[in-house]
């Protein structure tokens, strides 16, 4: 059973906005899940000598260890795991057709689907990600086995069944009228479980296998259901030209989805990285968010995302690992390659391009949170949201970073941040002891 009440003690550390990091020492309570009350250090020693912890569990952490959010993963591709580190020799469509597609063609076999879902989301729960927003493939039954093993295991999780309706050499298409019948046969049950954790989002792949009346049936659906919807847009230069192609009456990528009303703001878009100054007016006005995958965007070489140029659009922005086109599945990867990917654009000659590691650690909780519209539940720590969060061990027994004593500050505020930095920079899932979502934990190597 989890402790219904618990309260931390120790460094705390979490973003307000893009530019705003708040660290320092003090407490949060969390009584069923939700954090109730948050102070300073000494706030928390007056409150536990008048005796209102005494029905909580009381957890301080260490000197050199802190509590952080948790991390959201805004777009990574389920069935795809398996691929991870492989086939990553060709660009976006090539790749789709020859590792991409005829795996995911095997989840029509749900024992298999049980069997790999059970794996990734425990993968992603180890590496800190408390919420991910999930591609399935284009099975109803297969998909839902995901749905159950984010269940099982107690993850925050958008999942999408994949809609495709264009023929492919694979043969990993549906008949549009079956298509949009298991679509809302898929969002029914997964409502059916009413799990507060876990609903459905509607999931045209993109415009490459979607066409306009599929796509306009999906927004329909997603209407009906006030369900988010998810894609991907403009990742590949050969994939923007062939959806214009396809799409003559359109002038941009965007102009295909909004036509089938599918831009709105409870949609994510994935990569985004050839957008024309056009789209970067249309998806704020629209209120679509956009999930940046570095990984993905290097080893496709589908091109560097110049994410500040978005971000400056007024557009939300979270991060996405992007398996299997990105090759990691932690967001503490997302947040170096956002840095990565920003600061050689920034040495390619774009000023004021770079995100620092501030930034981009604040794309990996809120912007993420705000991203997929859960930023009244999640993100950082404000009283009346859910405890998704990680204690982060920075010298934990094993890991990367190694302690040399007498070398860092002495004084608590600095060596606070000094420690979150390291962490970013050099951590991994073995400095992340525990994890939290909705206060219960689900991973512990304490
Ligand atoms: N990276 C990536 N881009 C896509 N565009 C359409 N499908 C996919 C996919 O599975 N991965
Ligand atoms: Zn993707």
């Amino acid at each position: 059973m989890p402790d219904k009440n618990i309260v931390f003690v120790g460094i705390i550390a979490s973003s307000s906005s893009l530019d705003q990091l708040v660290i320092s020492s003090g407490y949060i309570a969390v009584q069923d899940g939700k954090i109730t009350k948050t102070g300073s250090t000494k706030e928390f020693d007056e409150l536990e000598k008048a005796g209102e912890f005494s029905s909580y569990k009381v957890v301080k952490l260490s000197r050199d260890q802190f509590i952080i959010p948790g991390f959201v993963d805004c777009h990574t591709h389920a069935p795809q795991f398996p691929n991870i580190g492989l086939g990553l020799d060709r660009p976006l469509l090539e790749w789709l057709a020859k590792y991409t597609f005829p795996l995911e063609k095997k989840y029509s076999d749900t024992e298999f689907a049980a069997k790999v879902y059970d794996q990734v989301v425990q993968r992603l729960l180890k590496n800190g990600t408390t919420t991910a927003c999930y591609f399935g493939s284009l099975h109803v039954d297969g998909t839902l086995e995901l749905v159950k093993s984010a269940i099982k295991h107690h993850q925050r999780a958008l999942i999408g069944k994949v809609s495709m309706n264009k023929e492919n050499d694979a043969g990993y298409y549906n008949d549009t009228k079956k298509e949009l019948e298991e679509v809302e046969t898929f969002i029914k049950k997964v409502l059916a479980y009413q799990n507060e954790l876990v609903e459905p989002v509607v999931t045209p792949r993109f415009a490459v296998s979607c066409d306009k009346e599929l796509m306009d049936g999906l927004a329909c659906i997603a209407n009906k259901y006030n369900c988010r919807i998810q894609s991907h847009i403009s990742e590949n230069l050969s994939e923007i030209e062939y959806v214009l192609e396809t799409n003559p009456k359109c002038a941009t990528y965007g102009d295909v989805y909004d036509k089938s009303g599918i831009l709105n703001n409870k949609c994510i878009m994935a990569h985004a990285v050839h957008l024309t100054d056009k789209e970067l007016s249309l998806l704020p006005k629209k209120g679509v968010s956009v999930a940046h995958c570095p990984a993905s965007n290097t080893r496709l070489k589908s091109g560097l995302c110049p994410v500040r140029r978005i971000i400056n659009a007024n557009i939300t922005v979270g991060l996405g690992t992007d398996v299997s086109g990105g090759d990691n599945a932690s967001i503490l990867d997302a947040i170096r390659r956002t840095m990565d990917v920003s600061m050689c654009l920034e040495m390619q000659g774009s000023p004021n391009c770079a995100l620092n590691w501030k930034e981009a650690f604040y794309l990996a909780t809120l912007g993420g949170a705000k991203a997929l519209n859960l930023d009244h539940k999640i993100g950082n720590f404000e009283v009346g949201k859910d405890f998704d969060a990680l204690l982060v061990d920075v010298y934990s027994t094993g890991g990367q970073i190694d302690k040399y004593e007498g070398a860092l500050p002495t004084t608590t505020d600095e060596y606070a941040v000094e420690l979150l930095q390291k962490f970013i920079f050099v951590g991994d899932d073995r400095n992340i002891a525990q994890v939290y979502v909705k206060g219960e934990k689900v991973k512990d190597i304490l």
